[in-house]
């Protein structure tokens, strides 16, 4: 291997050899998410520590058997959990509510350490848990770190230098350590006021003063690369992925000079391993290469399955550094198309004057891990996929083409391209008929009458009182359920028998809303294992896999349908639920759907059509539902799209183009309800100030939004706004055991009938149920009743006595 001398004299290898930016923690069968549950549920923390070994040990050895070999090559994760979470905790940087509490900052693999990480993560009775948000533009969700005025960072040099060795002992190669880089832990932290009590009453300061920390953050940073380096390690990988988005509260000019002064502040340090700097999730641009460039760092990556390959300008910066080019996706489950690969890595050749090395875009951790164990799989379908292990065998194909040419290469390419046109012709890929009925569709499909009119035929179909009551769809999924559904899958229950439980729990679900007095009742949501699953198994142009597991947070692991064919819906997939909870009251109930962009945004995508075709095309199937639950007597049918604000593109430039197909989807799905007909929407994840407009312009008679972990921002945003339109802010958090007091309720909608006006509020939780046990679910929708039942009372009779 070439040596090169280091600044400090000592010889370094100058090239990072052919490598992936990161793989699945969680195991290949969940160990890790049962490991993790197996503690938090009271088990030894020995346990833990000793699944958490042999899991990194088993994934390293498992990379290097499929050919990731060289120092510096096996790239080494030790987050128990969280990668941001997990540099929060190395770098010191605990909440001073935890501290108070005893809980300081630790080697984060210490039986200490897992018990602070753990409470960070899960909160404690007394203690909120760190915040949970979504990571760029996948479905993982990382722990928000909390950067308090005065807070010193605590980095845990000693730490890191023990977890390295224990990953170079279980190595033949040095492996590589992994760690957020300190520019974007910064960004994806949030600033507090450092309020000791809760977590909720945070509030923010000026957000640019971030950036001032870095100086002493890569400080830090310093300590754990020279114990790195003292451990023996040859490279580390100092991860950069909020560079390639813009949005940030801070502005891009600040974000770039910090990044050149951190990055020369790091490289200067003595006594350090190499620096790779990749940056993923979107393209690096110029500023960002000549940032890293000229910095003094040994390598860096860039993502080229969503950035073009920049031009010999761009990376003139980068001459003699390692580029890292990411030519493998990590956030799809889509084979590389190998031509169009081969063609980027040849013009990154000519056009970068420094080595080139073959890597991912991202880390593999978006991904399952192997496509050879979905043995259920049509064969032909599972032929175009390639799962994290799939994956790295494309990077090493494509790292053998590109040092020195490899003979299989042209073989590879010609298969690949094969493949690409079989599936090109599938005729479950492209069916006519979908195709002939989207080129029909024209504005008017997407458009209902007037609201004005609607609302009074709504009126005088359903003859709701004000503030009427309601829920957000599902109801408590409890053992008996899970038990229900899993003994039918497993075909130990016939359809029969199914069915028949299934009805039972929702006679049961709909006596419990009729004896609450709620208004509008839903059927409950028993028979759905996941609001976008249940419909991919009962759509045409999806699959399902068996171990296609990946985290999404914390333990929960999703299994992600596979979208790769036109969409469309060979039988009615509610109605009969529907019809049967209906048939059992006098009171409305509403039917219910999950919409275009969240079944998108939570499934794995075809990448042969654009985004938007694919959404009309589910839209269309959509409508079919809307059109037979309409017929079937429904009055009420809510189209959930929790995940509108999710799939906002990264940059900003991208964003009016989203919105608006993602709204016209939606629009699509919902324009053939008559004036009479009810549309609700329902929308979580808060931060919606941004998509205001497009939430107007979905044009749904109700919405309901999560509104109580906010504030109640999105009241004050909706009502300026001039929002005309019925909307139920949740007044109940429903992602905590709690049962809110009436008074808070009570207090909540006079807040809501206040800012919004009597005429279109409605009285509802913030999200739907499905996660809490049936006793807080009754005592709170009991006091939502009351709360309900006195804020109409003071509507009807104003304070003031006559
Ligand atoms: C994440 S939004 C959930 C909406 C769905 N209808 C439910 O109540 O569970
Ligand atoms: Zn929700």
């Amino acid at each position: 291997m070439n040596t090169i001398p280091s600044p400090s004299g000592a010889p370094r290898p100058a090239t990072l050899p052919t490598t992936v930016l990161g793989y699945p923690r969680i195991g290949p069968d969940r160990e890790m998410k049962k490991a993790l549950e197996a503690y938090w549920g009271g088990g030894d923390p020995a346990a833990l520590s000793a699944a958490l070994s042999s899991q990194r040990e088993r994934t390293l050895q498992h990379l290097q058997g499929l050919g990731l070999r060289g120092d510096g090559a096996v790239p080494a994760d030790g987050a128990a959990i969280d990668q941001v979470l997990d540099a929060a905790v190395l770098l010191g940087v605990v909440p001073a509510r935890f501290r108070a509490a005893g809980l300081r900052p630790v080697d984060p693999d210490s039986h200490d350490g897992l018990a602070l990480v753990s409470a960070l993560a899960r909160g404690t009775e007394e203690l909120a848990p760190l915040e949970l948000t979504k990571w760029f533009d996948t479905n993982y969700h990382y722990y928000v770190p909390e950067l308090e005025p005065g807070a010193r960072f605590a980095p845990q040099g000693e730490a890191v230098a023990r977890r390295y060795r224990a990953f170079a002992d279980a190595s033949a190669d040095l492996p590589r350590l992994t760690l957020l880089g300190p520019v974007s832990f910064l960004l994806l932290a949030k600033v507090t006021t450092g309020a000791l009590e809760g977590g909720a009453a945070h509030g923010r300061t000026d957000p640019r003063s971030r950036l001032d920390l870095l100086p002493d953050l890569c400080q830090a940073y310093a300590t754990l690369l020279q114990q790195l380096r003292a451990a023996g390690a040859s490279w580390v990988q100092l991860e950069e992925p909020a560079l390639a988005s813009d949005g940030w509260d801070v502005p891009r000019e600040p974000i770039i000079a910090g990044t050149a002064a951190a990055y020369r502040q790091l490289a200067a340090v003595s006594d350090r391993p190499n620096l790779f700097v990749p940056v993923s999730y979107g393209a690096a641009g110029a500023e960002v290469l000549e940032a890293l460039g000229g910095s003094g760092v040994e390598a860096v990556g860039i993502d080229l399955e969503r950035g073009e390959v920049p031009t010999a300008a761009e990376l003139a910066p980068l001459r003699g550094i390692t580029l890292a080019a990411g030519v493998v996706g990590g956030r799809n489950i889509w084979r590389t198309d190998a031509t169009h690969a081969v063609r980027q890595l040849d013009e990154l050749r000519e056009r970068h004057r420094g080595p080139i090395t073959v890597s991912t875009a991202t880390s593999l951790q978006h991904v399952p891990h192997d496509v050879a164990r979905e043995r259920a799989l049509d064969p032909e379908i599972a032929c175009w996929l390639a799962f994290a292990d799939q994956k790295i065998t494309e990077v090493l194909s494509l790292a053998s083409h590109l040092h020195g040419g490899s003979p299989e290469l042209e073989s590879w390419c010609r298969e690949d391209a094969d493949r690409r046109a079989r599936r090109a012709q599938h005729p479950r890929v492209h069916v006519a008929a979908v195709r002939d009925r989207l080129a029909a569709v024209h504005a008017g499909d997407r458009r209902r009458g007037p609201s004005a009119v609607r609302r009074e035929a709504q009126q005088a179909a359903l003859q709701l009182p004000p503030l009427p009551t309601t829920t957000i769809g599902s109801f408590p999924q409890t053992a008996q359920i899970r038990r229900l559904r899993a003994a039918h899958r497993r075909g130990e229950l016939g359809q029969e028998g199914y069915v028949d439980g299934i009805r039972e729990q929702i006679a049961q679900c709909v006596a419990h809303q009729e004896q609450l007095g709620l208004d509008v009742l839903v059927h409950g949501e028993a028979e759905r294992n996941d609001m976008v699953q249940y419909f991919a198994e009962l759509l045409e142009g999806f699959v399902t896999t068996t171990h296609g597991w990946v985290q999404s947070y914390g333990s929960r692991c999703l299994r992600p349908p596979v979208l790769f064919g036109d969409v469309h819906r060979p039988q009615a997939m509610t109605v009969e639920w529907t019809r049967f909870a209906a048939s059992l009251t006098s009171r409305p109930v509403k039917g219910m759907l999950t919409g275009p962009v969240t079944i998108l945004a939570w499934s794995f995508v075809r990448d042969d059509q654009p985004l938007s075709e694919t959404s009309d095309q589910i839209a269309l199937a959509l409508r079919d539902e809307v059109d037979d639950l309409q017929r079937s007597g429904t009055q009420i049918i809510q189209v959930d799209e929790p995940a509108l604000r999710e799939l906002l593109p990264l940059r900003e430039a991208d964003r009016p183009e989203y919105l608006r197909w993602s709204v016209d989807s939606f629009r699509l799905a919902t324009g053939s309800a008559g004036a009479e007909t009810q549309i609700h929407t329902h929308l979580c994840y808060s931060e919606f100030e941004t998509v205001i407009e497009a939430i107007d312009a979905l044009d749904a008679d109700v919405t309901t939004v999560e509104a109580s972990r906010s504030g109640f921002e999105v009241v004050s945003a909706l009502a300026r706004h001039g929002f005309s339109r019925g909307i139920g802010p949740g007044v109940w958090d429903i992602h905590s055991p709690r049962v809110p007091s009436v008074d808070e309720l009570t207090e909540r909608l006079r807040l809501a009938v206040s800012v919004l006006g009597a005429a279109t509020v409605w009285s509802n939780p913030d999200c739907g149920l499905k996660t809490r046990g049936w006793p807080e679910t009754t005592a709170s929708l009991e006091n939502l009743v009351r709360a309900t039942a006195a804020v109409r009372a003071e509507i009807a009779a104003p304070a003031v006595p006559v």
